[in-house]
């Protein structure tokens, strides 16, 4: 059985469509009229020049922005209107570019915190029979193939969060994320300060996610990388999509990288 699969081999991601939506803060809008969509097992890259609204689109499709106008559609369900605290319940994570973990808490404190959403998903059913039966099975057997893709994180199960590198930090926020057993997983700039060694280490997590059937969402300030192990590729410019296609063609177009990306060719 491969990463992160079903027992019982129900699809694990959830399709995400953002359909001409019109999103800000207050009365100042950032996004003028945005369509993305994300299959699972897509990791689709939002790129962009800085201030473009990448990050506002991902706060958007998990609701802390304001919508003016569109929708948003997660499976087969309409959450345009559906708060953020009630977004894990419906199988999405979001993994912030900062503040993802409690630094006084140790590592396993911290993933256990999954355990409420978890258990709340498992007793609906949404997580296969065994783990309606016994959610709290389930949860262990999640959190043991969760430390066996992060050994680091096995390794500092007892240590404070806050004494992690920040490579680990952002790990550890990533296997949280995965232990609530998401169908869509947005990621803000996950490698945002991170020595190039250990940024590759997670995007290739990133990419595995994905590989395991996941609905990805990234935004990446390292443009040129994320298309490289990204499916398909959004460039959001000035609050508007300014192109979207496979990455291949975004990285093989003779004009978008040094237009939008500041890559030379
Ligand atoms: N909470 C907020 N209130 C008001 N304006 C905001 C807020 N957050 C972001 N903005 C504004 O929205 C615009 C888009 O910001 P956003 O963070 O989405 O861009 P980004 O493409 O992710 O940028 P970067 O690559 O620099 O992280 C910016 O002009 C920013 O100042």
């Amino acid at each position: 059985m491969r990463m992160g699969e079903r027992m019982d081999g129900a699809a694990r991601g959830l399709p995400v469509r953002v359909q001409d939506v019109y999103a800000g803060y207050g009365k100042l809008e950032i996004l003028h009229g945005v369509n993305l969509y994300a299959n699972p097992g897509e990791l689709v890259v939002i790129v962009g020049p800085n201030g473009s609204g990448k990050s506002t689109l991902l706060k958007t499709i998990f609701g802390f922005t304001k919508i003016y106008r569109g929708r948003i559609i997660v499976g087969s369900r309409d959450v345009t209107r559906v708060p953020p605290n009630k977004k894990p319940y419906l199988g999405l994570a979001y993994v912030f570019q900062t503040g993802n973990v409690f630094a006084s808490l140790t590592v396993e404190e911290n993933l256990k915190l999954s355990w409420l959403v978890f258990s709340v998903r498992a007793k609906r059913g949404e997580l296969g029979k065994e783990a309606m039966r016994d959610p709290q099975r389930a949860f262990r057997k999640k959190l043991e193939e969760i430390l066996e893709m992060f050994p680091r994180l096995r390794e500092r199960l007892k240590q404070r969060a806050g004494t992690l590198s920040g490579g680990e930090r952002q790990m550890l926020a990533i296997a949280k994320a995965l232990l609530t057993e998401p169908r869509v997983l947005l990621l803000d700039e996950p490698t945002a300060a991170l020595a190039p060694r250990v940024a590759e280490e997670v995007l290739e997590i990133v990419r595995k996610i994905a590989d395991s059937g996941l609905t990805v969402l990234l935004v990446e300030q390292n443009a040129k990388r994320a298309l490289e192990i990204g499916d398909r590729g959004y460039i959001l410019v000035q609050g508007k999509v300014a192109y979207e296609g496979t990455t291949k063609e975004i990285l093989a177009h003779p004009e978008l990288g040094k237009l939008y990306l500041g890559l030379l060719k």
